[in-house]
């Protein structure tokens, strides 16, 4: 069996899949107050919802629900109204099934036999369930019942990063594994009315989509039946941002996932980002950041536009970033396997050298609670024809 000399772990295929509703940004406040009936909110808060609307950059979102649907379950808007159960019916089956969609194409891309995957790291911020959405996809693919799985609830959104990391040390410390990561977003649990004094409620209206990504993880990838590395997972770090206690923080409760979303996010993220850059490309004598393709969260248009800014990075360094953003929004854990994916579609369609835009190196980073930020070197393989 000819495999090849890299024990590093790597990426060897990505999934990803949408609802099929898709809701443009342009209609959106029409459609939010509509369902809503927000009769008691003040024409100026109506007018700002409008003006984070346009100013998100994000040009549509996808969700399971139907606008029918959403006007039948009118009442999970009520801003603080008890309606678990009915979120919680709705993530039950959605999360697994989306998932289910994303990681057959992964497998599918792979090429290989399902009963060669042997571990399975889920996660979702999406409600929680016993036995979890895990053991349910595991069912729904018909895994090997001794698949040693890892379920996720509540990681935030830098959970995008975790999963890989629990992948690569999975992969790299077990012979032979095959490591499934599925993350899969809904958005049941954060649909709410406004009131006059949260800002940060409309915030998380505008931003979030729904979405699933799946990617194979594995070390030693074996050449002979023709599975392909498409970036190296060389190191990865977790680290809590100084002085950022409570700027992201979340309640799950009656009624639905609570959500804080403080002002200073972007700045807390993009002045702390630099010392992340410094301790993970110093061993390989990098500080150009410039000189490295990047794979942010889309956490929302001002923390990316703060990234640049403060980090100094061209514009097209976060395209693929952008482009994510723009096509559905903030996908939370799902998010980063969406930007990988795009960024080695379109290396590949451009006739770039490497999977990450011609360049040899990369950062993946999640931003999530805490604050935290999750950190992940890339190396890129070459694009052979
Ligand atoms: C859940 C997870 O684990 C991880 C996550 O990804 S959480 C999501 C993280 N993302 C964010 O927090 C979004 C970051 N913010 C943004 O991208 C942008 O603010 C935005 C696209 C939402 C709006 O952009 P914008 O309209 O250009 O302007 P901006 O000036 O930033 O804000 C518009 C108004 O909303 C206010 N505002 C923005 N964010 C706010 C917040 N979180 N809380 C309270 N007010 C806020 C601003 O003060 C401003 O008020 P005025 O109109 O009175 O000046």
């Amino acid at each position: 069996m000819e495999k090849s000399a890299a024990a590093t772990a790597a990426i060897l295929a990505i999934g990803t899949a949408i609802p099929s509703n898709c809701i443009y940004q342009a209609d959106f406040p029409d459609l939010y107050f509509r369902i809503t009936n927000n009769d008691h909110i003040s024409p100026q808060l109506k007018s700002r919802f409008k003006r984070i609307c346009e100013s998100s950059m994000i040009e549509k979102r996808h969700v399971h629900l139907t606008e029918e649907e959403l006007e039948e379950k009118a009442d999970i808007f009520t801003y603080d109204a008890p309606s678990f159960n009915v979120r919680q019916h709705m993530a039950n089956d959605e999360v697994p099934k989306l998932g289910k969609e994303a990681a057959l194409k992964a497998i599918k891309e792979w090429g290989q036999p399902i009963s060669n995957i042997t571990h399975l790291v889920m996660c979702t911020n999406s409600g929680t369930d016993i036995p979890g959405a895990d053991y349910h996809l595991a069912k729904l693919l018909d895994l090997s019942p001794s698949v040693k799985r890892v379920m996720i609830y509540q990681p935030g959104c830098h959970g995008g990063g975790t999963v890989l990391r629990l992948a690569k040390d999975f992969a790299e410390n077990n012979k032979g594994a095959r490591v499934l990561v599925v993350c899969s977003e809904l958005i049941t649990h954060g649909y709410r009315g406004l009131i006059e004094t949260s800002i940060d409620t409309i915030v998380q209206q505008v931003l979030f989509g729904e979405g699933a990504t799946a990617a194979i993880v594995g070390a030693h990838p074996n050449l002979t039946v023709n599975e392909r590395p498409i970036f190296e997972l060389v190191w990865t770090a977790q680290t809590i941002v100084p002085y950022s206690d409570g700027a992201i923080k979340g309640n799950i409760c009656e009624a639905g996932l609570i959500l804080q979303l403080r002002e200073d996010i972007p700045k807390l993220i993009s002045n702390n980002l630099e010392a992340c850059l410094v301790e993970a490309f110093s061993p390989l004598n990098i500080n150009d950041w410039n000189s490295i393709f990047w794979i942010a969260h889309p956490g929302g248009r001002a923390i990316l536009d703060h990234i640049e800014a403060k980090i100094g990075l061209k514009q097209e360094k976060l395209r693929a970033t952008r482009q994510i953003l723009k096509d559905y929004g903030n996908l939370s854990t799902a998010s980063l396997l969406f930007v990988m994916d795009e960024m080695r579609s379109k290396s590949l369609e451009n006739g770039q050298a490497t999977t990450g835009e011609g360049l040899d190196w990369g950062v993946m980073f999640g931003f999530g609670p805490g604050l935290t930020v999750e950190t992940v070197v890339l190396r890129s393989m070459p694009i052979t024809k």
